[in-house]
């Protein structure tokens, strides 16, 4: 068996990960014609590419079908239970940064914090019948950070890209979404929340703790940590 490392086949996290390795001695390739999914590996011994969606190398890591994987660490916490119980991070890349945020149409002058979300979840129930929505995709990161800021009514509607037009297409109040330049969030008309970020992510290399680590593993696991300068 060798090194099964998973990268992101495709996305904005695709080319800045083989980047991040060629700078570092380690070439990964894409072989094969444009839509084949298969790709090499040169300057390190014993390890094998894998890609893959990004969204999927949580699963694959807890699996055990691959050894390290790189991909967002929302993504990591979104996917998994207890996900430090099953992958370590071995370190983070420095791209792929992005904010889980919470927000709301610019127009609710009284809302601001969560504690303004949570008394305008309040009066929204009583004067509408049913619960204040929030659109995301992010359905574990969302309920845990609102239940530790004590916000309880509300209700999560699943909603898989566009989110942020959920608010003006009416199928929810406010927004739970990946932003980064913010330009998104600007031109549907909503705003962050002051105390309202979920989650700060950035692409990081995991270890998988399920994968099958025999002696060739460990042996190129440790040769890839050297050439990248990675301790324990
Ligand atoms: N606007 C953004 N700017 C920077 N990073 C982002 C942005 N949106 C999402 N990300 C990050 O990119 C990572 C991958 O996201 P995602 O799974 O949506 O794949 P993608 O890059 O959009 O590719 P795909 O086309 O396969 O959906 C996630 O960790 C996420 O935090
Ligand atoms: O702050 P900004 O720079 O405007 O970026 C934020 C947007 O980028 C992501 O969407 P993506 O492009 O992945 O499309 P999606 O709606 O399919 O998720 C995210 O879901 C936001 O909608």
């Amino acid at each position: 068996m060798s090194l099964k490392l998973g990268v992101p086949s495709k996305g904005r996290l695709m080319e800045k990960t083989f980047d991040w390795f060629a700078a570092r001695g380690i070439t990964l390739s894409r072989t094969g014609s444009d839509r084949e999914y298969a790709g090499a590996v040169e300057g390190a011994e014993g390890v094998e590419l894998v890609l893959l969606a990004a969204g999927e190398i949580p699963r694959e890591l807890a699996a055990g079908r691959i050894h390290l994987g790189v991909t967002g660490s929302d993504l990591v916490r979104e996917k998994l239970a207890a996900w430090e119980r099953q992958v370590g991070a071995l370190t983070r890349l420095g791209f792929g940064h992005a904010d889980l945020i919470i927000a709301v149409p610019r127009f609710w002058v009284d809302v601001e914090t969560l504690d303004d979300l949570d008394a305008a979840a309040a009066a929204f129930r009583a004067a509408h019948g049913h619960r204040l929505r929030i659109a995301t995709k992010y359905h574990r990161l969302v309920r845990d950070f609102l239940r530790e800021a004590g916000v309880a009514d509300y209700a999560l509607v699943d909603s898989q890209g566009a989110t942020e037009g959920t608010v003006k297409n009416e199928t929810a109040e406010a927004i739970a979404d990946i932003t980064s330049t913010g330009e998104t969030l600007r031109a549907n008309h909503l705003k962050i929340l002051t105390d309202g970020c979920v989650h700060r992510s950035e692409a990081t290399l995991f270890k998988s703790r399920n994968a099958a680590w025999g002696d060739r593993e460990v042996a190129a696991l440790e040769q890839v940590k050297r050439m990248l300068e990675l301790r324990d």
